[in-house]
């Protein structure tokens, strides 16, 4: 019995690698243990299984359990009945790239990211790229918008992966750290990693087109060693990560600086909307809270819809 990690999944066969980087095609014990998750995939990119070896010249494996996670982020089914596909597991953090042109990314779309990866509990840096293309109004705004985020309690990054700038401060990032690379496309995901890792020539292409097409056939992430212990996962349909079983009172928990607050509205279950005494509008009333977040926090209460 070995230990190995899950670096690609099709679903029905996983990559499963060694600790001495020998890769496996691995699939699973007839009588493997679903454990009481409620998923469509009973494994996915980033766990740790153990397994046996099949057949040691056509590399196949079989794998008999799995590793208890330490999180996981998942897909919901489009029918919130329906069961729910995990994308990855074991994340040390989330980069979120965003561009503020070219395409830009909507404060909205960044919200609802940084409220998912609250939900999952995996600390997120956002990281704004073509900083390069940017004039002086561009990066007047691209300095609001950090003040914004830093504020509120993340790490944000500038960078341009075409001309190098912030590119060494994106590798200290990723250090021996496992994580969910995340952006629109175009945005430049793989431009920055093959800024840091010229070897890997990571393939998104595949990926993309997929995305582009809305097809909404299961796709699967994939993981990539840029370094020794240093991986990133690469998401599609990751506009679709969903949020932990959220109840319209917890979403306002996912959003730091209201959860730093909501313990001084007048009732205990205040939705933030147009209860009196509430402290979270107060707060923004004052400007100590964002009004795009909290416009952001109304969209994804009305909307109900947590999956945008
Ligand atoms: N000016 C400028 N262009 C960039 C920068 N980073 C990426 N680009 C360009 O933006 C385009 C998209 O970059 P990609 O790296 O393919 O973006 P991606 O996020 O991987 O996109 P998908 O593969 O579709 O997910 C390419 O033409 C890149 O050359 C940057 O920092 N500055
Ligand atoms: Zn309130």
């Amino acid at each position: 019995m070995q230990k190995g990690l899950i670096l690609r999944s099709t679903g029905s066969w996983y990559d499963v690698r060694n600790p001495d980087g020998h890769i496996f095609q691995g699939r699973l014990k007839g009588k493997f243990k679903l454990k009481g998750l409620k998923v469509t995939n009973p494994i996915a990119v980033g766990d740790i299984v153990l397994f046996e070896v099949e057949d040691k010249t056509e590399n196949t494996a079989i794998i008999s359990d799995i590793v208890s996670r330490k999180n996981y982020i998942i897909r919901q089914s489009v029918h919130k009945t329906a069961h729910g596909h995990i994308l990855a597991a074991n994340l040390d953090q989330a980069v979120l790239l965003a561009t503020l042109a070219m395409p830009r990314t909507s404060l909205g779309f960044i919200d609802r990211f940084l409220v998912s990866a609250e939900s999952f509990r995996i600390p997120t840096t956002i990281v704004f790229n073509k900083a390069d293309i940017l004039n002086d109004e561009g990066l007047e705004y691209q300095q609001e918008v950090i003040q914004l985020y830093e504020r509120v309690g993340y790490d944000c990054l500038v960078t341009s992966a075409t001309e190098g700038e912030g590119v060494d401060e994106f590798r200290e990032l990723l250090h021996q750290k496992v994580t969910l690379l995340a952006g629109h496309s175009g945005v430049g995901k793989s431009s920055l990693v093959n800024a840091i890792a010229p070897d890997l020539n990571l393939r998104t292409n595949e990926v993309s087109s997929f995305a582009n097409k809305g097809v909404h056939t299961t796709t699967f992430a994939e993981m990539f060693e840029l370094a020794p212990d240093t991986y990133i996962i690469d998401t599609p349909g990751i506009k679709e990560l969903g949020l932990m079983d959220t109840s319209k009172t917890e979403i306002g928990h996912y959003f730091p600086e209201m959860r730093d607050r909501m313990n001084q509205c007048r009732f205990n279950n205040c939705l933030h909307f147009n209860e009196p005494g509430c402290a979270i509008k107060e707060a923004v009333e004052s400007e100590d809270i964002a009004e795009s977040r909290y416009m952001s926090y109304l969209s994804m209460l009305e909307g109900g819809d947590n999956r945008r």
